[in-house]
């Protein structure tokens, strides 16, 4: 995009007039001694979805930053930084290790994990799901590179229905129905996640080209559709156990996820 010179404050006001006429945008900024901050128009008429996109990404107060403290874990030493949704306020949490800025401008990006709650499996050691090791890989994995973030998204429990009802979910699946069709029956829906709050949060953190840790596509290109660059998909081997094998080919079978499993039954 080429800027007008402008030389003169009623060229400025001229030049701003003729792009809002041709249907463009505008940055307005205080002088110094205001607020200091600028604000984006653009005219009503010319609006479209896209752009209003662009606007809601740039000018959004998405997520806030409400804390940060060192973070020593039994992986690593990490930073924990929370954050409150502006949305729902909810608060979420990245644990981030090492230089980020160095790594997102590095050709290999920075290493994420964009991790979805699961009170069950995360803390408690569930063996229904693959969550707590696939956590737990990816810190270590994290540390080993010494760079990279965890984005733990809370309100994702239980694929974004909340963990009363991942249970009775998890209640139906114990009467045959797999993990697809126990959401169903509930009248709710099978994944219904959102990745703008950690999209929003890895903007914050100034991390935008990254390696994805994930088996699950729709969350690669969840998070595509965000303003990042996802430089490639690093493949999060889970720990297959007798509990939670009919889980983990129901993920690869009916959502899609890249898993590779054991072909018959474990004993
Ligand atoms: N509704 C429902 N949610 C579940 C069930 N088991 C695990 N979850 C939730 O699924 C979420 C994790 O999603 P997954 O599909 O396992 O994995 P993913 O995060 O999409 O993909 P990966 O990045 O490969 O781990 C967590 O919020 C869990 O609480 C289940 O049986 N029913
Ligand atoms: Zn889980």
């Amino acid at each position: 995009m080429t800027l007008p010179r402008i030389t003169h404050p009623d060229d400025a006001v001229r030049a701003a007039l003729a792009r809002l006429a041709d249907g463009g945008m505008v940055v307005v900024a205080d002088d110094k001694d205001r607020e200091n901050e600028g604000d984006l128009i653009c005219a009503a008429e010319h609006m479209t979805h896209k752009m209003m996109a662009f606007f809601r990404r740039r000018t959004d107060q998405i997520v806030r930053r409400t804390g940060e403290a060192r973070m020593p874990t039994d992986y690593g030493r990490f930073n924990a930084v929370c954050f409150r949704s502006a949305h729902d306020d909810i608060e979420h949490v990245a644990l981030t290790m090492g230089d980020l800025s160095a790594a997102n401008a590095s050709a290999a990006g920075v290493l994420v994990r964009v991790h979805s709650e699961c009170l069950t499996g995360d803390l408690f050691g569930s063996q229904r799901c693959d969550c707590g090791s696939q956590l737990q890989a990816a810190l270590r994995t994290i540390a080993e590179e010494g760079t990279g973030a965890v984005i733990y998204l809370r309100g994702h429990e239980g694929r974004g229905i909340g963990l009363g009802h991942k249970l009775q979910a998890y209640e139906s699946q114990d009467h045959g129905r797999d993990i697809v069709d126990a959401n169903l029956d509930l009248g709710l829906p099978v994944d219904g996640r959102d990745y703008g709050v950690g999209a929003a949060i890895l903007a914050d953190l100034g991390v935008n080209r990254i390696r994805l840790i994930t088996n699950n596509p729709h969350k690669y290109s969840g998070l595509g559709g965000h303003d990042l660059t996802l430089l490639d998909r690093i493949a999060s081997r889970p720990s297959v156990t007798p509990e939670n094998i009919a889980y983990l080919r129901t993920k690869r079978d009916r959502m899609g996820h890249l898993v590779d499993l054991p072909p018959v039954a474990l004993a």
